[in-house]
């Protein structure tokens, strides 16, 4: 069968101004946290892409009415009570819907539901998620022990817990934290470095018992809440690309409008600072609880760095795309902490180090971290491993030169359009 490609010709400068689709992981909670309040409410400018509309159409089966009003969803929510679902829940690629509903539905008191994915998602390591809320009296069932999905829950009583991460997640945090809401007691997540807290900003939004000590997050049973409208921050991580992309190719200016700057998300632009990289942003708003500004990126010749590896965590998805400036860079780049990365969608941490050879650079793969070998790329074919992250990131790598990507539709996971807004961009100048 033929596979589908594109062919990037070599961009010229890339110019001007560009609004990035809605935040991921705000639009996934948005979602949930509306389909468990009382009455109507609007999620405003969300992210309408694989993942998410997995999400929409998985509340739907769970009762919860999600409609499309124009760029918006309006949902009317259950008031804390689901319907149990007719058919299996299908997750398609999404970690971050499969974790949190796993949370969700672990105390809905008699409803049975079988959660499954698409092959990567039915790899990737449930037993994180599972054996808390196992901790906490959820009943659950599935592949290797409950591992892997296909998972079967039937919602039962809850108690809280007090629970350290032991690998920082914001998926099991947040799959805790929901459960917490229907469980006996106090529900307290420590984490031993921070992750992202956008779940913890939407319990304070719709006013959800929450109270945060240092790294301790703890919450507890609530009552009846009612829906509020909440506007959606652009993804910081659909940025990243656009940013790094005016960062590689000489005479670029790009400017990205209306991003979510939260500082659990922008670990990155700490990262290419340190390589050199002209960028200047601004927080001009709050949205929901988020910082939301603009950040400007004008070429610059960057210098390779060695990360440290406590900002992994705040920059988890950025780091293919944080791997396609070190190729670009003057030197070495070392980015350690990356076992995570061996649990995404793909094995990025392989994905990366063979797209990277693909275009000819050196790189040196280690169990959890990487040695990139800087210079500039050639030309040549990389492969996205069905991973949208990997799709877009090494689009970007070999931007400046030109590029084969095959099946560049996996970028629709998390950016529908990434191509066209990219060749604008191009076109632009
Ligand atoms: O909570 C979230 O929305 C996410 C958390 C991260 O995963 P982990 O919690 O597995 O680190 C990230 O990689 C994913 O894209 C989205
Ligand atoms: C890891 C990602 O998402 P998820 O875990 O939700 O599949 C991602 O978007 O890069």
């Amino acid at each position: 069968m033929d596979r589908p490609f594109l062919d990037l010709a070599p961009c010229g400068p890339l110019k001007g101004r560009i609004r990035v689709p809605g935040d991921k992981s705000v639009t996934h909670r948005g979602l949930m946290l509306l389909a468990l309040a009382e009455g109507e409410g609007r999620l405003l400018y969300p992210l309408k892409a694989g993942d998410t509309l997995s999400t929409a159409r998985v509340l739907r089966a769970l009762g919860a009415e999600v409609l499309e009003e124009g760029p918006h969803f309006l949902v009317r929510g259950r008031g804390l009570r689901l319907k149990e679902p007719e058919d299996v829940l299908d997750c398609g690629n999404a970690g971050t819907l499969m974790r949190l509903l796993l949370g969700l539905l672990a105390g809905q008191e008699g409803l049975f539901a079988v959660l499954t994915g698409d092959a990567s998602l039915r790899r990737r390591p449930m037993g994180r998620v599972v054996e808390p809320l196992r901790a906490m009296g959820a009943r659950v069932e599935g592949r290797e022990g409950g591992k892997r999905a296909p998972l079967a829950v039937r919602g039962g009583p809850l108690k809280g817990i007090r629970y350290t991460l032991p690998v920082p997640s914001a998926q099991v945090k947040s799959a805790l934290l929901l459960a917490g809401l229907f469980a006996e007691g106090e529900t307290e997540v420590e984490e031993p470095t921070p992750t992202r807290d956008h779940t913890e900003r939407l319990f304070r939004h719709f006013g959800l018992p929450l109270e945060v000590e240092g790294r301790k997050v703890r919450t507890w049973r609530t009552g009846p809440f009612p829906a509020k409208d909440l506007v959606v921050p652009g993804d910081f991580s659909s940025a990243a690309f656009f940013l790094v992309a005016a960062l590689l190719v000489p005479g670029s200016e790009v400017v990205v409008e209306g991003v979510g700057l939260n500082p659990t998300r922008t670990g990155l632009l700490t990262v290419l600072k340190a390589m050199g990289a002209d960028l200047e942003w601004r927080v001009l708003e709050g949205e929901a609880g988020e910082p939301v500004g603009w950040v400007r990126a004008r070429y610059s010749p960057l210098q390779g760095v060695s990360v440290d590896p406590g900002l992994i965590p705040l920059m988890v998805d950025e780091v293919p795309v944080l791997a396609a400036a070190a190729a670009w860079a003057e030197g070495e780049t070392h980015i350690p902490g990356l076992s995570e990365l061996r649990v995404k969608e793909s094995d990025r941490v392989a994905a990366i180090a063979q797209n990277l050879r693909a275009l000819g650079v050196e790189v040196e793969e280690g169990p959890d971290w990487l040695r990139i070998q800087g210079g500039g790329v050639r030309g040549g074919e990389v492969e996205p491993f069905h991973d949208h992250r990997i799709a877009m990131a090494f689009a970007v790598a070999g931007l400046p030169v030109g590029v084969r990507v095959w099946e560049p539709d996996w970028a629709e996971i998390s950016y529908p359009g990434f191509f066209r807004d990219l060749l604008r961009l191009c076109a632009a100048s």
